[in-house]
């Protein structure tokens, strides 16, 4: 069974051939392995028809200097590549095991003041016996209780833009979605690639009168480790689903989202902004429907409550993978991301949402900052997002106003205006004539080429049937222009030629 899956490099729009992932159901496991658990399977792609080799690569690293893996899908790999390829796969895992970690860090808290010290070269907490392994590096001296309950202040952000890209919420939005996660009841807290929330859930828990909520942290940052025992932390990779300590975690995670002790559970993942949607989506489906068979018979057909932070330009990618979702107009913004900060005028809003299976109505958005519930759309939106009565709608995605193109029949930013040459808004200076209108594979005038059924073989997984029959939908309801604004498409542009970088490396 397979799973055609577009790569994010087609975000431009652009006409050029993608690379693709394909997920074959339930083999994942069967892939060889990279440092990274196992890798995917891509192959080239044009014009909808695959074009040479697939082969298998890095299912988390974006950039060939992080993991290098490569191999072709045909390819014979003797006896001795295989074994020389699982020691590096094992020199490349973290220098201490978890459970090292573990008592590396009850030794450390210990210490008296002055002995406790951090190497910021090595991101580690140290020991009296590790000092002169690092006499030369960074020390930060004097760790305090508080430093310690705080990692991902302590720890400097990965900021390798392709594979990491750690940014990290400001306040504001953290707290943001641990009081509205209270507020609906939930109980435990299922944290994929959110070590911040994590870490101000469990602050919050030594605040007196609050309700206890557990956290579990999924994260491929395994510095996380020496900060948490192996009950709250995994070290994780969200692209495969992998467990880097196997069982173990995966026992773990599955007590976790077990409600027997009558605690609800939720789930919230912020990836990094460059992953591939359909390989997360696919992550989360698996963790869903881990969740389904731990609940008893009788709830069985319900859904697992799911948070997913990413830019509102994915939207019709997300609601392809996850049709009962649907985007809140909450604005994330992050502490260290130049441009993902809140409340500036134009572009500088963030770009980044919120998509939830939850029922919009009982998201409340802060009106302290402007949010008010739209009676018509039953949903909380941004102050500017103005409720058309042709679309039946409030149509803004960006947090501007949008206004209505009658010829286009529906509403677009505010910068565009209609253009008869293209036969649609668009801007003022867009390449006139160019602009590509319906879909490249197939040609279809009434959706994009990642809508395409085309792009999906005809044995669909389960999420593939659900894509395809969401599709209809998405176009009949819910138009959501896929054309960015100037900052996205740099972003984009930047984000393309980088893969076309690589692609070149590859090829
Ligand atoms: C955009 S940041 C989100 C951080 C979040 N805003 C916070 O403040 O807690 C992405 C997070 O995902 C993690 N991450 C990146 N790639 C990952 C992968 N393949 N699997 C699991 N986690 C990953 C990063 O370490 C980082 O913590
Ligand atoms: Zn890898
Ligand atoms: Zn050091
Ligand atoms: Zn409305
Ligand atoms: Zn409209
Ligand atoms: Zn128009
Ligand atoms: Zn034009």
């Amino acid at each position: 069974m397979c799973w055609m899956i577009m790569d994010t490099a087609d975000m431009s729009g652009s006409e050029s051939t993608g690379i693709e992932v394909i997920l074959k159901e339930g083999e994942f496991g069967n892939n060889p392995f990279c440092p990274h658990g196992p890798t995917m399977l891509f192959v080239k792609m044009s014009k909808g028809e695959q074009q040479g080799r697939a082969f298998y690569a890095c299912s988390a690293c974006r950039d060939r200097k992080d993991c290098n893996f490569f191999q072709w899908e045909d390819e014979k790999i003797s006896k001795d590549r295989l074994l020389a390829r699982e020691e590096e796969n094992k020199a490349k895992q973290p220098p201490f095991t978890h459970s090292d970690y573990c008592s590396r860090y009850l030794q450390f808290i210990s210490l008296p003041l002055e002995q406790k010290r951090f190497c910021q070269d090595c991101q580690l907490l140290l020991l009296p016996e590790d000092w002169a392994k690092h006499t030369t590096h960074n020390i930060l001296p004097d760790i305090t209780t508080s430093q310690l309950r705080r990692p991902s202040q302590l720890l400097c952000p990965l900021e390798n833009k392709k594979t990491n890209a750690q940014y990290l919420f400001a306040d504001r939005s953290c707290h943001f979605l641990l009081n509205l996660f209270a507020a609906l009841g939930f109980r435990k807290v299922l944290c994929v690639g959110t070590p911040r929330l994590h870490e101000l859930i469990k602050i919050r828990n030594m605040c007196g009168d609050n309700q206890i909520i557990k956290s579990l942290l999924l994260d491929i940052d395994f510095r996380y480790s020496q900060f948490y025992t192996e009950d709250e932390f995994c070290h994780y990779n969200m692209f495969n689903h992998h467990f880097f300590n196997g069982k173990a975690a995966e026992d773990v995670f599955n007590s976790f989202l077990s409600e027997g002790d009558g605690a609800k559970v939720v789930m919230v993942a912020d990836p990094p902004f460059g992953g591939l949607v359909k390989p997360l989506a696919y992550s989360f489906a698996l963790i869903s429907s881990k969740w389904k068979t731990l609940q008893p018979p009788d709830k069985r057909s319900q859904e697992m409550p799911m948070f997913w932070i990413f830019p509102y330009f994915f939207e019709s990618r997300i609601l392809e993978c996850f049709p009962t979702f649907s985007m809140l107009d909450y604005q994330v913004d992050y502490d260290n991301h130049p441009l993902y900060k809140h409340g500036k005028t134009g572009r500088r809003q963030s770009p980044v949402r919120m998509f939830t299976n939850l029922c919009p109505k009982l998201m409340a958005l802060p009106a302290e900052e402007g949010y008010r519930f739209c009676s018509l759309c039953q949903r909380y939106v941004s102050s500017e997002n103005k409720h058309c009565l042709t679309c039946n709608a409030c149509t803004s995605k960006d947090g501007r106003s949008w206004k209505h193109c009658s010829l286009c029949n529906k509403c677009v930013k505010p910068s565009w205006v209609h253009c008869t040459i293209c036969n649609q808004c668009a801007l003022k200076d867009h390449p006139c004539g160019k602009l590509t209108v319906g879909c490249f594979i197939c040609k279809g005038a009434d959706h994009k080429r990642r809508a395409c059924p085309k792009a999906f073989s005809s044995k669909d997984t389960r999420l593939g049937k659900q894509a395809a029959g969401k599709k209809a939908k998405v176009g009949a309801e819910k138009d959501v222009p896929c054309k960015q604004t100037a900052g996205e498409k740099r972003a984009a542009g930047i984000r393309l030629k980088k893969r076309r970088k690589k692609k070149r490396k590859i090829a």
